[in-house]
């Protein structure tokens, strides 16, 4: 079975096309794309820019190929094996780079839209130049507004800038002048620099795609892996991204799982075997441990005045560690609008509720007041959404709050009144961002359309759910999102403690059997 779980290889897999340099050594360039994208159930198609003689010592020769020999791959592959997303390493010269520029520009204009993964390879790990100097204005004014995404590690980053970038600050200085005017995300890669004393951390940059929208600014922190077998990880990170988009993941939550995926290979490659000098970082499948993944940096805490993204407004509510409930599985969790609801469900036995108010009135206070009265009496986990300031004046059990509150929410108060806290997430990253609060649990969604809340584009499905669950056993989470009795045990078998619903108790014929027969499923599990 492959990192992506599929047993048949017949299965449709979307196809990948990789745009770089053969590397005789087999550790990096296409050997390392090809080998990433089958780890991710992709189907993947090369197109040769460069056979590199190469080996773990060093690159004594790049020989890079003839225009109209890259030009002939590109137009083969598009004939008949049409792309879901390309990644592009090494360019040698000029030339390539125009030359790519242009197929993709010609892609472009016939309204295509297939997401560009640009590892803008200047420098190998081993230190050497693998590109003529004058690509880097090419690549800054025909390629890199092409591209959904750029990943140079810092000395790219300095190449492609023409700065020292080894700080937090030169980093986000270097990644804004490069990023320029162009829509394009960057994600700089942080292998070769310490921020803090052993540690990791890749900047990423990302837009709305529009130029003008503010951009959002995220470090992912990690332990250092000590290993010298590094060579390959750019080529092996940027496939992972582009294989990941293919298969449909948002850009950041590709980011996360891509990083995890190398950090994996890092720690279990175990390539001491392969050559006399660095040898190539491993490829060992889906990255199903949470100490692979990053640490998303959050801009209240401390630590982010270290990384030059330290929001004083957010620090003064910012907190973590908060109160867990009594079970990590908080079982069957009606999410509904009104109090006379609240009442019904407990008579009905259900033990974690939420009272969701969209459009308050203004008897908003005495509903609260009411409801956790009601909690009180029955001795209910409920949780108040949104309105925290009132959970908090009332004595509520909790406050569920979306990712969107986090910044504002003050979340020091939550925590001084003993408050439990849950929050949203929707992917990879938003998990990771939330899990940095330890809140009381973590909500995972939206795992089917609903008809309760637009979440399109924000779909997980049960395999993600499964692939998020794995990650954080024994923590309490939460499944939401068009969930019903016959999608329940799929949901329960993830491992997750609880379902929360909306329609599939408050629309249910008979409210009571709803109940019964979900506690009974997730009961059994
Ligand atoms: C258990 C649970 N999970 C997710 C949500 C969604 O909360 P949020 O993102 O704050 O969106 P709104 O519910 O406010 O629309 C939830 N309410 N409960
Ligand atoms: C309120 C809500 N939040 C979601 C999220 O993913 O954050 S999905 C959702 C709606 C859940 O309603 P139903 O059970 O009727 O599908
Ligand atoms: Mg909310």
């Amino acid at each position: 079975m492959n990192a992506a779980g599929q047993n048949h290889p017949t299965a449709s897999r979307p196809i990948v096309w990789t745009i770089a340099g053969s590397d005789s050594g087999g550790g990096a360039g296409i050997q390392a794309d090809l080998l990433t994208m089958h780890d991710f159930g992709v189907y993947g198609c090369s197109a040769i820019t460069a056979n590199t003689a190469q080996n773990t010592l060093g690159v004594p020769a790049i020989n890079a190929v003839a225009d109209a020999v890259l030009q002939s791959q590109l137009d083969a592959l598009m004939a008949d094996l049409r792309p879901a997303a390309i990644k592009i390493g090494l360019l040698a010269n000029t030339g390539q780079v125009r030359l790519v520029a242009g197929f993709l520009r010609a892609l472009s204009a016939r309204g295509e839209r297939i997401p560009v993964v640009y590892d803008p390879v200047a420098v190998a790990t081993s230190g050497s130049r693998l590109t003529e100097d004058t690509t880097a204005a090419a690549v800054l004014d025909e390629l890199l507004p092409l591209c959904t995404l750029i990943t140079p590690n810092s000395q790219e980053l300095g190449w492609l800038a023409e700065v020292e970038a080894d700080t937090a600050e030169t980093i986000l200085a270097a990644a804004h002048k490069v990023r320029g005017k162009h829509a394009s995300a960057l994600l700089v890669t942080g292998g070769h620099f310490e921020i803090e004393p052993g540690t990791t951390a890749d900047l990423l940059c990302r837009g709305s795609g529009n130029v003008d929208d503010a951009v959002a600014e995220d470090w992912l922190i990690g332990t250092k892996i000590d290993t010298p077998h590094t060579h390959g990880t750019g080529c092996t990170l940027s496939s992972a991204i582009a294989a990941l988009l293919a298969l449909g993941y948002p850009l950041k939550d590709a980011c996360v799982v891509a990083n995890a995926y190398v950090r994996r290979g890092l720690r279990l490659g175990n390539n001491a075997h392969i050559g006399g000098g660095a040898g190539p970082v491993g490829h060992c499948g889906w990255p199903d441990q949470l100490e692979d993944f990053p640490r998303v940096l959050i801009q209240g805490s401390e630590q982010a005045k270290k990384y030059g993204c330290y929001r004083a407004q957010q620090a003064s509510r910012y907190a973590a560690e908060f109160a867990q409930p009594d079970s990590h599985r908080l079982g069957l969790y009606p999410v509904v609008d009104s109090v006379e609801w609240i009442e019904k469900l407990a008579r009905a036995g259900v033990r974690t509720l939420q009272l969701r108010i969209k459009r308050p009135g203004d008897d908003l206070r005495r509903q609260i007041e009411q409801a956790v009265s009601i909690g009180r009496d029955y001795d209910l986990r409920l949780f108040i959404n949104d309105h925290w300031q009132l959970a908090i004046e009332c004595g509520a059990y909790g406050v569920h709050l979306g990712q969107e509150d986090l910044q504002d929410a003050d979340l020091k108060a939550i925590q001084a009144a003993g408050l439990k806290l849950g929050i949203s997430t929707h992917g990879f990253f938003e998990l990771l961002y939330a899990y940095q609060y330890r809140p009381s649990y973590l909500a995972i969604g939206a795992i089917y359309a609903t008809n309760t809340k637009d979440m399109s584009g924000q779909l997980q499905g049960p395999e993600k759910l499964a692939r998020m669950a794995a990650l954080l056993p024994g923590y309490p989470l939460v499944a939401i999102g068009g969930i019903d009795l016959a999608r329940a045990p799929v949901i329960a078998a993830t491992g997750v403690g609880s379902i929360a619903v909306v329609t599939a108790v408050t629309k249910a014929p008979d409210y009571r059997q709803a109940v019964k027969q979900l506690s009974t499923v997730l009961e059994n599990n």
